[in-house]
């Protein structure tokens, strides 16, 4: 098991937050889920009057898993250059939402050596119907370099960090370890993923009963070497990190969260500190939201990946923080409450 000392979140500077939002100019409870997401920040940030500073990091991984994607491998290293020169959907949300963008190589089948990545020297996961998806060893090596990355953010004065993923075929992974975490039956939980028809979803769901058949993980790690992914490592580590450094952590889709969930199971103290920050149509990412008991902030049938949805939800936490901490009260106003 990893050394981990996480941080709760801060009881004192939510009841500061809650007590401020009662005295802002407007009926009490009227900024609905926005009161609750500046309070929610507050005990994240330890900061009554916390401001957004966000890090998006974008975990890019291949798969040995075969036959399961609308699409094939090389996109996630295409993908990986497009997020870099600033053409991809998230690398655009991320401007708009004023977000800084790290990218990480954990495991892509390309040489990245001419892109600016975090490098974690992983090599595509294996195919986890026949073998082990990655060594113990890679997932040390992924935990760990999401949880410096976490360090780091935390050490830039980053208060808010973003996780998202790009990696072609991961959703099987993903769904795997759904399946794994909550219960659930391949047939219920495989979805369409980059756009499978219904046949190829029915494929898939035959492709996770088979890879679980043969893996009987009996605990987190032992999940994510067997049935996981480079990139779902490290954001199960980047996750793990933003408890341990006291920052705000925003869930993206299907993968992203299966990612946080496994920090969750390693972790059960970290759960408060995640957003969920949209749902995807994703079957799987429903389970996963309903076993973490996370409500997400946006429902856009988003279904891209690359911390898109995230991004789009830390739109509306600047909101929720901008109007907690610009508001005047109703003594500063003048106005009768
Ligand atoms: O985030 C989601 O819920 C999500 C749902 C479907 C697809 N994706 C993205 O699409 C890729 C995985 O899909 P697939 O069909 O190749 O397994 C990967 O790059 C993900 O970022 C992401
Ligand atoms: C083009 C493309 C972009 C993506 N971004 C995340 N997953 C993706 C999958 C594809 C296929």
């Amino acid at each position: 098991m990893i050394d981990l000392a996480l941080r709760p979140l801060d009881t004192a500077a939510m009841d500061a937050a809650r007590a401020r939002q009662g005295q802002l100019v407007k009926p009490p409870g009227s900024l609905g889920r926005l009161e609750e997401l500046a309070i929610w920040l507050a005990g994240a940030t330890g900061d009554a009057r916390p401001t957004v500073n966000a890090r998006v990091v974008v975990a890019a991984a291949d798969h040995g898993v075969s036959g399961v994607s609308a699409y094939p491998r090389e996109v996630t290293a295409q993908m990986l250059a497009t997020f870099l020169a600033g053409g991809g959907a998230v690398s655009v949300l991320a401007r708009e939402t004023g977000a800084e963008l790290v990218c990480v190589d954990a495991g892509v089948d390309a040489d990245t050596s001419a892109l600016d990545v975090v490098r974690t020297g992983l090599s595509p996961s294996g195919d986890l119907t026949t073998q082990d998806a990655l060594t113990e060893r890679d997932v040390t090596t992924a935990i760990d370099t999401g949880r410096d990355l976490a360090a780091q953010a935390a050490q830039d004065g980053i208060t808010v960090l973003v996780g998202g993923e790009m990696g072609i075929g991961n959703t099987t992974p993903a769904t795997c370890l759904a399946c794994w975490l909550t219960g659930g039956a391949p047939e219920e939980l495989a979805g369409p993923g980059t756009g499978l028809d219904p046949e190829g979803v029915k494929h898939k769901a035959d492709v996770i009963a088979r890879a679980l058949a043969l893996h009987r993980p009996s605990d987190p790690l032992e999940a994510l070497s067997t049935i996981g992914g480079g990139e779902i490592a490290v954001l199960t580590g980047l996750a793990l990190g933003a408890g341990e450094h006291g920052l705000a952590y925003i869930c993206d889709g299907l993968i992203a969260t299966a990612a946080a969930a496994i920090a969750v199971a390693i972790a059960p103290d970290l759960r408060p500190r995640l957003l969920a920050g949209h749902r995807s149509p994703e079957p799987a990412h429903t389970r996963l939201l309903e076993h973490l008991q996370l409500e997400p902030v946006l429902e856009l049938q988003m279904r891209l990946g690359e911390a898109s949805g995230a991004v789009a939800a830390l739109a509306i936490l600047r909101l929720a923080a901008a109007t907690h901490d610009g508001m005047l009260t109703f003594a500063e106003a003048g106005v009768s409450g």
